[in-house]
């Protein structure tokens, strides 16, 4: 009886730079994350992702700037919670970076992000999210650390 639950996580970019957080806490806590979470009974995704942007950077993002990306889903071993991750992908920010209690913002080079302290599955994806390819994923955790399979095709295939 598999559960699903929609979460945004959005990957705000400037230039030739993308914009992490550190997390703080809960989930992912000493990885650095895009920035999203938990889509709200009623809301719009899309309006979510822009909420936790706001949230966790203080950064405003336009819906209509929120570019649509990916889509993965994440399956954990033992765990009948599946999590269905809308990925977005930003340019056109505004206002100034600010930490959150739940997140230290940082600039990285895109091409040179800390993946040994990232979830395992972005350095599959990443190189999709570069070149704006858009993808829909599946990953079957064990743990949080260890990937046990994955799926990855374009979005418009099937
Ligand atoms: N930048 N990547 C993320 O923020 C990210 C990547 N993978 C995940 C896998 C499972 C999960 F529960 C959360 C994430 C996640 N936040």
């Amino acid at each position: 009886n598999a559960k699903i639950k929609v979460f945004t996580l959005a990957l705000l970019n400037k230039d030739d730079e993308i914009l992490l957080g550190l997390k703080k806490r809960g989930l992912g806590e000493g990885l650095w994350n895009g920035f999203g979470g938990k889509v709200d009974p009623g809301e719009e995704i899309v309006d979510a992702a822009v909420r936790e942007v706001k949230e966790e950077c203080g950064l405003t993002v336009l819906p209509t700037d929120m570019e649509n990306l990916a889509v993965i889903h994440f399956e954990f071993v033992d765990d009948p919670v599946i999590l269905e991750v809308h990925v977005f992908k930003c340019s056109k920010l505004a206002g100034v970076v600010e930490e959150s209690d739940e997140m230290s913002p940082k600039w990285f080079p895109r091409d040179n992000v800390p993946h040994s302290q990232m979830w395992p599955d972005d350095e599959v994806w990443y190189p999709l999210y570069l070149s704006g390819t858009k993808f829909r994923a599946y990953f079957l955790f064990q743990g949080y650390k260890t990937i046990l399979s994955y799926i990855i095709r374009d979005f418009y295939d099937h």
